[in-house]
């Protein structure tokens, strides 16, 4: 028992270790005191909330009854894993969260041993646990596999996939599906309909209950050890779930916000005979903090806050986000063209379809978190004549690289990819950076790759995506807010492949992809100073090249730069190809390309992203200056 009555139970407990010496009636109190030290943390720092709050309760009755870190803990998304790290000897960096050189808003398993996998994306969970569970039961060794997934995450194929395999780890998985009815907004699909129905249809267990449908499932020796329970009563059949189907106990719903069912149902599970067993437990997004609660998101995603009205931090009125330019110039674009509609993978308002979605409900498509159908599904929309906008996070669309390729590309299909989140994304860090679309997308056959420079490109691209009916077509845009620049009253249609000339020089060109060109001016101002009169160029396609543009900036100029937002492999590997192709590098010509380097940016500001990218004027000037300084000796001081 706390010793001293004054202090918070919360101060006595920094690992797991520490919270399984309380006794099982001093949980309530410290689940309380950890959601408020949750929400004065991210008060301070913004970030994720609603999630969190929902699984205080589960996050203390895991911890209590399972042998983490021997148990494999694994939190789907992670994003609701902010009081499993105030648990697990984090508290001290809590308020640290999200920022350069602090912790990371998701699980990662350089931060902690608690930490076995780390997440972000959606719905990886069970697949992990399920090899930790099998890894460890080919080894002999102790530890289970648990999964922690929601709702939302459930509504991915890969979860299935898991499942599906899962037999083979007996009882050494555990799922823990944390229901809250809320994805980022509220869930969609079937699966949705169904779990409500689980819900609805049988009364929240208390413990009577559970014994009674808990005592029904596991095998025999168990089933008479829970009948002996005084508890145990003549034990009502639940129809076959879904879960049940697939080789799980199936175990719930259980209020997933009352310690008292849930510490003895996981006790039960932990020592339970047979499995995989798949707990469902109800739960409340924002759970215990009005705001939260009473918000339309739950507070999925806050600014910093005021915890006592819950009134976020607004950021300065400046210029219009590049998602909300997108979404006002998509419905435009489907006023004027009927066979126009957008699909999204549960981000309508990370996207901005939420609002194409109220002047357009019957052309609005949220799928879920289900980016390689909603890929897919485009295809099919795009073959029965409609013009599809398939908008999806660069990060997230990776997840549907080959129904790009095989169900689009080969086919030539005209599907459009609105692809939000290009480049460094700040806070989100590392598994939400849009590094890779322009390298994964260029390369291949009949696709067509568009970067805008700011919000009035944008405005062209979608017009010029909406009209461009031969065959695939991407463009992408940045997180957050414009340059500020005049909005178009009118699109224009661009014409594919051909660039544009921004800065008229004559010995250093910087060829500019996406919204690098604010900083590709910046450097030419600097280089003019110097006496190197620079043009620049914004070439708005990656693919296809505007070849004839590049030649004759390559053959009149003496150093040419490319700078892009993106990984290699995109925008410099195709001019470099293509100038290595057509004998442009044949006469010394001194080309250098810059681009995000070959590692995982953790989380910042994007501006002191890119700063440690390399990718801002003052090293767009370096690099001009040390190819310029490039000696006859062939050796390149760039990499001196
Ligand atoms: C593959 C993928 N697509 C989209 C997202 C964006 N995303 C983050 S959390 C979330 C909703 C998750 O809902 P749920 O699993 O129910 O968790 P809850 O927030 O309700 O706790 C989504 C769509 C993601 N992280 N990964
Ligand atoms: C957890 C998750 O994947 C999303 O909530 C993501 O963090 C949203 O990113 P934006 O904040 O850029 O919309
Ligand atoms: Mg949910």
């Amino acid at each position: 028992m706390n010793a001293n009555p004054a202090t918070p139970l919360l101060d006595t407990v920094s690992t797991p270790e520490d919270l399984r010496k309380l006794a099982p009636a001093q949980l309530r109190q410290l689940a309380d005191e950890l959601r408020a030290e949750m929400i004065s943390a991210v008060g301070q720092t913004g970030g994720h909330l609603g999630s969190g709050l929902g699984v205080v309760e589960l996050t203390v009755a895991i911890h209590y009854v399972f042998d983490t870190p021997v148990d494999r803990l694994i939190w789907d998304v992670g994003h609701q894993a902010y009081p499993h790290k105030i648990l697990t000897g984090r508290r001290d960096r809590i308020r640290t969260l999200r920022q350069g050189g602090g912790l990371s808003g998701f699980t990662k398993r350089s931060e902690s041993e608690y930490d076995p996998f780390g997440t972000a994306h959606s719905s990886t969970s069970i697949s992990a646990a399920l090899g930790f569970a099998i890894g460890s039961k080919i080894k002999g060794e102790p530890g289970r596999g648990i999964a922690v997934i929601g709702d939302g995450a459930m509504s991915a194929g890969m979860a299935y996939e898991a499942m599906n395999n899962a037999r083979e780890a007996g009882n050494r998985l555990i799922v823990i599906l944390n229901d809250n009815d809320m994805s980022i907004a509220p869930p969609v699909g079937g699966l949705s309909a169904y779990l409500a129905r689980l819900v609805s249809s049988g009364q929240f267990l208390g413990l009577r209950g559970l014994a009674r449908k808990f005592a029904r499932r596991l095998p025999r020796p168990l089933h008479l050890a829970a009948k002996k329970t005084d508890e145990f009563a003549r034990g009502m059949a639940m129809g076959g779930t879904l879960f049940e189907e697939l080789g799980f106990y199936y175990v719930g719903p259980l209020d997933g916000h009352d310690l008292d069912a849930l510490v003895p149902v996981l006790e039960n599970v932990r020592d339970a005979g047979e499995g995989p067993i798949l707990i469902h437990v109800v739960t409340q997004k924002g759970k215990g903090y009005a705001p939260a609660e009473n918000a339309a998101d739950k507070y999925h995603g806050v600014q910093k806050f005021d915890v006592i009205t819950g009134e976020q931090a607004k950021a300065p009125a400046g210029p219009p986000s590049y998602t909300g330019v997108f979404a006002r110039a998509l419905t435009a674009e489907a006023r004027r063209d009927p066979t126009i509609c957008a699909i999204t993978a549960a981000m309508p308002s990370g996207t901005g379809l939420d609002s194409f979605a109220q002047a357009f409900p019957d052309r609005s498509f949220d799928v879920g978190i289900a980016e390689q159908h909603a890929v897919t599904f485009a295809a099919g929309l795009a073959a029965q004549g409609m013009r599809p906008f398939c908008a999806i996070y660069s990060t997230f669309l990776q997840r549907a690289f080959d129904q790009v390729v095989h169900d689009v590309a080969i086919q030539n299909l005209p599907v459009r990819f609105a692809i939000d989140r290009a480049g460094l994304v700040g806070a989100d860090g590392a598994t939400h950076a849009g590094s890779f679309d322009v390298t994964y997308l260029a390369t291949l056959p009949n696709m067509v790759v568009m970067a805008a420079a700011d919000e009035a490109e944008l405005v062209h691209m979608v017009h010029t995506a909406a009209l461009h009916d031969s065959g695939p077509i991407a463009f992408r845009y940045p997180r957050g807010n414009g340059t500020g620049v005049a909005l178009p009253e009118v699109p224009q249609v661009l014409e594919i492949g051909k660039g544009r000339i921004v800065r008229e020089g004559a010995k250093v060109a910087i060829l500019s992809l996406g919204t690098r060109l604010t900083e590709a001016l910046k450097a030419a101002d600097q280089l003019e100073a110097k006496g190197l009169s620079t043009t620049v160029a914004d070439l708005r396609f990656a693919k296809p090249l505007d070849s004839d543009l590049i030649r004759r900036l390559m053959l009149s100029h003496e150093v040419v730069v490319t700078v892009e937002e993106g990984a290699i492999g995109g925008l410099g590997a195709h001019v470099l190809t293509m100038a290595s192709d057509e004998g442009l590098t044949d006469a010394g010509l001194r080309i250098r390309t810059m681009r995000l380097p070959d590692v995982f940016q953790d989380h910042d500001k994007p501006e002191a992203q890119y700063d440690e990218a390399g990718l801002n004027a003052p090293q767009i000037v370096d690099t001009v200056l040390k190819a310029l300084r490039h000696n006859s000796a062939g050796v390149n001081e760039a990499r001196a």
